[in-house]
């Protein structure tokens, strides 16, 4: 009876295919099961073609989103952005996209950019809307700004940058054997420094000091892997979210999780030698560890439950505040000096306000060498400068760290600009495009004025300026970013003349944080205020 069920399929099968090496009569001598194959298969065949044919035709015309433009085959694929990914430069292709298609584009099948004022402000204010599951990142406690107040760990920390630029502008090509990442050559025997990294070491050193007790102490020793590390790392996190498909393919490189290991190791030995632990993230987050809680990457996010973090959460949150906490403030500063050496009225104006907060810099000669002759600015006097702010302002206007946009997901069906977005759409705000929008700023919005800051409507600051997100997942680093920007930016500046060639690589990428392509800034550097030798006399 079994097998005469069988062989009635197979000729159902085999008469609908009708391959014609498989006869009925032959088929009665081997098993029927086998000869189903090559029919089930074009069967199968059918229907994922008919999937996909129906896929296509829904989301090119008849889902909601298929009134949206965007480029070609972006109804159906998002294959176009994940190619450019790579690149680190998908910001600017999606820039152009706005310029050529207007304030919403579609940019995948369910992935749409927005850039007028009214539904950025919806979809990170008034809405509130999840990340998008792929990039959840932190979810650090609200509080943990307050532990950001000691501002005299930036001060310590930022004192040895300069200590170590001075020490570094007084180098001649007879005097040096030096030579590392921060400090490369000479032109016409002045010396010339990579500025890129040497803040980049710096802002890396305060988080270490801030959230992990202690600084990695690499302004000091002119080298460290840490950034390289990270940087490939994050590359790594957006090659596995664009072709999460081939994640096994972009091996990760263990070296991270070893120096956040051996952070965590040394931090849990000296918490058994002292009753009086150190408060920062780090141990926030272990007085939350359970050891015996197993969570990885590959484990089922609802594991988590919100109170207690294994291993592997402390990991990667430590690695998150890592990217989050030092490329951002980097790249920032970076750009303020960029900017500020590109024109030079508007680091005039900054010296000028320095020089009345800061009378001492008023003295272009200092009367001795003595170890304390470099200006160190307090945190007090510089949250009140006009000038210094704008000029933060303006360069985060200009080079927000989120240029690629702020990623959300729809929760439900939502109308976002006159369109509907159905649930489970990423909906991301091109803030970058915002902020150079002709119509708020004015026609010279891809000029640096900090000026324009200073009797701006406070409506546009609100509602058409996002540095630092909004709602509830604002930079929860945000006033710590503030404080390290000031006083890293006007201690250079009190400091330093800078002069960069103008043909200097200054390209900029995008895998997680924007930072410059070459990983070089370089800048000869010599002292702004001369230090006048003990046995020289006054002229
Ligand atoms: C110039 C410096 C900085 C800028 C421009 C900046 C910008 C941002 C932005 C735009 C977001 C929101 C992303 C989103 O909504 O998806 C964010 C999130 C975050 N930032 Fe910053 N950030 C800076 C510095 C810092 C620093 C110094 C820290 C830590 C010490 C930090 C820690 C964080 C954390 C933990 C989040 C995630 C919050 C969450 O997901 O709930 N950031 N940052």
């Amino acid at each position: 009876m079994h097998r005469l069920v069988l062989n009635n399929c197979y000729f159902v099968f085999s008469y609908l295919s009708l391959p014609p090496f498989l006869s009925f009569e032959s088929s009665i001598h081997v098993v029927p099961i086998f000869n189903f194959l090559p029919a089930l298969f074009f069967i199968l065949l059918a229907i994922l073609a008919a999937k996909i044919l129906y896929y296509v035709i829904y989301h090119t015309y008849i889902s909601p989103l298929s009134k949206i433009p965007g480029p070609a085959f972006s109804s159906v694929t998002e294959i176009l952005v994940s190619l450019k990914r790579p690149e680190g430069r998908v910001f600017e292709w999606f820039y152009s996209l706005h310029l050529k298609y207007g304030n919403v584009v579609r940019v995948g099948p369910k992935f749409i950019l927005f850039d007028d004022l009214e539904a950025i402000k919806f979809i990170l204010k008034d809405s509130d809307m999840p990340k998008t599951p792929s990039i959840a990142g932190i979810r650090a406690h609200y509080n943990l700004p307050t532990l950001f107040s000691a501002t005299y760990v930036f001060l310590k920390l930022v004192q040895s940058l300069i200590k170590k630029i001075d020490s570094l502008s007084k180098l001649s090509p007879k005097s040096s054997h030096l030579s590392n990442s921060t400090f490369n050559q000479f032109n016409d025997d002045k010396p010339v420094i990579n500025l890129y990294q040497l803040v980049q070491f710096c802002a890396l050193d305060i988080i270490g000091e801030t959230a992990f007790g202690g600084s990695f102490n690499m302004v000091e020793t002119g080298s460290h892997p840490l950034p390289m590390k990270i940087l490939d790392e994050m590359k790594r996190r957006v090659m596995c979210h664009t072709f999460p498909y081939f994640k096994m393919l972009f091996k990760k490189d263990p070296w991270c999780d070893e120096f956040i290991s051996k952070m965590i190791k040394n931090r849990i030995e000296q918490n058994l030698k002292t009753t009086k632990k150190r408060i920062d993230i780090l141990q926030i987050l272990l007085n939350n560890h359970s050891p015996l809680k197993q969570s990885s990457p590959n484990t089922p996010i609802d594991i988590t439950d919100g109170k207690t973090m294994s291993n592997f959460e402390i990991l990667d949150q430590t690695m998150e505040f890592l990217i989050g906490g030092s490329d951002t403030s980097a790249f920032t500063i970076n750009m303020a000096i960029i900017m500020l050496l590109q024109n030079p009225e508007k680091l005039k104006n900054l010296r000028i306000e320095l020089e009345s907060a800061f009378p001492i810099l008023r003295n272009r000669v200092i009367s001795s060498e003595h170890e304390d002759d470099l200006f160190l600015p307090s945190h007090d006097i510089l949250k009140s400068l006009k000038y210094l702010n704008a000029v933060i302002d303006e360069t985060l206007r200009l080079f927000p760290v989120t240029l690629g946009g702020i990623m959300r997901q729809t929760t439900k069906d939502t109308i976002i600009s006159n369109y509907l977005i159905p649930k489970d759409t990423i909906v991301s705000a091109s803030v970058w495009r915002l902020h150079r929008s002709k119509q708020i700023w004015g026609q010279d919005v891809d000029e640096f004025v900090p000026e324009r800051w200073f009797d701006l409507n406070p409506k546009i600051r609100n509602d058409a300026y996002y540095p630092f997100g909004s709602g509830s997942r604002l930079c929860i680093g945000n006033n710590f970013a503030m404080m390290e920007i000031r006083i890293m930016l006007s201690s250079l500046i009190g400091n330093f003349n800078f002069f960069f060639r103008k043909d200097a690589d200054l390209q900029i990428v995008q895998f997680i944080t924007p930072s410059l392509r070459s990983k070089k800034f370089e800048v000869e550097v010599t002292r702004l205020r001369e230090r006048k030798s003990n046995n020289t006399t006054n002229a």
